[in-house]
Order: structure tokens, then sequence, then C-alpha cells
């Protein structure tokens, strides 16, 4: 296979920012308490869309931020919010990013993790103003639940959100589920997001076999490995939650700006450009597949010009041979074509081409789907 990048890890940046964001708020993330929401509400944290900053933008609370920021604590104590995971599952790190805080950044923070199978029984309304609860009730409700929460980053100094300093990126070695958060700030101020990078964990074993279910899908424990190229979307957007919303929610590659330079003509004249993009994709479970989805919503004049899809099962220890940036090969002879090179449509879907088709591979029990993606011309 002709390979046009390794995986990129963009140098100093850590590896966890690979896997899925748990709690965006795409992916069905929810704050479902705050001690104070003054300036900013906590629900921004988990926005999708990278934090803005408008200078001119004032709100009768004070000045419009992007994040969530607390009122300065004339009182003792800290503030914190819990946040319900979209996808319970394994986390293996964390980005507190301050963007845009300067003056008003929390200071410190730290962060606890919980598996809840209801959401905690909360009894008091975080409200705007902080004012409906005073702070002997936050702490009552602080240490009713205190049982419940194991730490994943101790206090730590966070750093302010200029562009070079924003990313305060903690790496988690934790083995368990994980189906809530606490955020803490240490005393107050402002935080941009908290992304929760991991992979999805789902109890498999309450499901009947021969249910059909999305494998590759985000709630569903699937995850990217690895890919070429990510410029203008990262490719573990086509296993969102539902259609995307715009071009920005699904996996677009750079054109190939090398292409003057490689143009072919075939043997029946035909004007072909060499290589193709692609992604790496482990489903949340192995199956059969029996139908595969792939759509192009959006993507009119820069939809693939065909796309391949091989399948593969592979052991932990065969992934790890691969993952090192080797996607390229394949030592082991593993993969099989799962959907040979269909040709791509702009409009409306190419789903529409392959929602009926049948793939009734019934040998193959795929632990992983290979997309293969050619770049338009
Ligand atoms: N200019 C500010 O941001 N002031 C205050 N924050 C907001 N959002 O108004 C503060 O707490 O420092």
């Amino acid at each position: 296979m002709a390979d046009r990048k390794a995986v990129k890890i963009v140098s100093g940046q850590p590896d966890f920012l690979q896997f899925n964001n748990l709690a965006c708020e795409t992916a069905g993330g929810n704050v479902i308490f705050a001690t104070d929401e003054w300036f900013a509400p906590a629900s921004n944290l988990l926005k999708r869309e990278p934090p803005e900053f408008i200078a001119s933008a004032f709100t009768e609370y004070g000045k419009w931020m992007d994040g969530w920021e607390t009122r300065r604590k004339r009182i003792p104590g800290h503030d914190w919010c819990i946040i319900q995971l979209g996808v319970p599952g394994i986390i293996h790190g964390l980005d507190v990013d301050t963007s845009f805080f300067t003056g008003n950044y929390s200071p410190s923070a730290s962060v606890q993790a919980a598996c809840l199978d209801e959401a905690p029984a909360l009894t008091l309304e975080g409200d705007r103003t902080g004012m409906a609860a005073s702070d002997s009730q936050f702490e009552a409700v602080a240490k009713l639940h205190s049982e419940l929460w194991e730490e994943l980053v101790p206090v730590t100094e966070l750093k302010p959100g200029y562009s070079d300093t924003c990313h305060n990126y903690f790496p988690i070695t934790y083995p368990s589920r994980v189906t809530h958060l606490r955020l803490n700030m240490y005393p107050d101020g402002g935080i941009a997001r908290l992304k929760v990078y991991g992979v999805g964990q789902k109890d498999w074993s309450a499901l009947p076999t021969q249910d059909q279910l999305d494998l590759v899908a985000l709630v569903n424990g699937g995850v990217c490995l690895g890919y070429s190229d990510a410029h203008f979307g990262h490719p573990r957007n086509m296993i969102g939650l539902g259609r995307s919303a715009n071009m920005g929610d699904g996996w677009e590659t750079a054109r190939r700006l090398d292409r003057p330079k490689n143009l072919q003509v075939d043997g029946k004249g035909i004007l072909q450009v060499p290589g193709y993009e692609w992604a790496v994709l482990r489903l949340g479970h192995p199956g059969v597949i029996s139908q595969i989805e792939i759509d192009t919503n959006h993507f009119k004049g820069n939809f693939p010009d065909s796309c391949k899809i091989e399948a593969c099962h592979l052991t932990p220890e065969e992934e790890g041979k691969y993952v090192s940036g080797r996607w390229s090969s394949d030592p082991g002879n593993k993969w099989r074509v799962l959907l040979q090179p269909q040709k791509g449509r702009g409009t409306p879907t190419l789903a529409s081409s392959l929602r009926n088709e049948t793939l009734t591979l019934r040998t193959i029990v795929p632990g992983a789907i290979r997309g293969v993606k050619t770049d338009q011309t």
C-alpha cells in the first residue's frame, strides 16, 4: 500500500488525543450540576466547537466568556461541577483547556471519576447566582457523594489560556469504566473546555447475539486507530452520533497538492490519481457484518472518487504491532476485502447506493474495519 503519511502525532502532543471525546455534547455529554455559573455556564465545557473570544461581548453578568466561569469566591470552599459522559468508557487522557481565560482562569483543578448506574441524586439546584444554596449546603452535597469518587487528577496548577499555554493535558491510567466526572476548580475562575479522551465501553452481555447494531459506532465502543490525513476533519467523526450537521462533522483530508506531478493516464486513456487516503477503525465488538452505510452528506465538490473497505480479526497483540504507524503494511496478510471499490456520489449520499447492499461474508468475523478513501481529482 502506498503510504502518504504515517499517523500524524504532532510533536509535543500526547497520543491520547487520537481517541474519542466521551464528554462532548454531540456524543450526549451533559453537565448535571454546577456550584456556580455566574459569568458563564458549565455546559460550555462540553461544546464541540473550539472556544472563541469576542472582545466586545458583555452580558448583564459581566464579560461574555466561552467556557465555565464562576464568581470570585468570598466564602470558603471551591467550585465544582458534575459531568455525565455521553459515552461511558475507559479514559486515556484529559485536556483542561483554559483558552482565553487569562486574568480569570482557574489557578488549580482536580478531576474525580465514578461509575454510577444512575445519576447522583443531587438535592441542590445549581443556579446562576449561586445564592440559593449556602456553602454548608454545598459542602453537605459534596460530602454525601464523596465515597463515589476516585481521584483521576490530583489538585494541579493550571496554565492560563494564552494560545501557547491553554492546553493542560493529563494522561490517565485508570482501568475502570467511568460514567461521571467531577471537575473541581480551586478556588474559582474559568475553564473553557474539558475534553475527555477515551474509548467507549458497552455492556455487551445484556444484548442478544442476533440483534443488528452499528458495531463501529462511538457509542458502541468503536474507535479510530490510525489514518493517513485529517487536515479538515478527523476520521473519528464518521462514527459519531446521528448524521453530521455539516462538513466539519465528517472526515475530510487535504487536497493532494502533489497531484499535478503524479497524474497518470491508464490504458483506456482515463486520468488516474495514484494513491489514496485511509483510516483504520476498531469495532466495539467483533461481529458478522451484514450491512455497511457510508454517508457522504455535505461533501459535494469534495466527495471521494471511490472507496473500499477491508476487514480483519486482530488480537490485541496483533493490533499493537500495527499501531506503531505501520497500518500500511500487512505482514500477516490479514485483511480481506469486505466492500469492493465503489464509486462515490456527491449528493445526496453514497449511503443510498449501499444501504440495501447486504454483505454476507459469514466466514469473516472482523475485529476491525479499514476504510480506504481515494482523493478527489
Ligand atoms: N473582565 C473579566 O473577565 N472579569 C471577570 N470575569 C468576567 N467574565 O466578567 C473576572 O472575574 O475577572
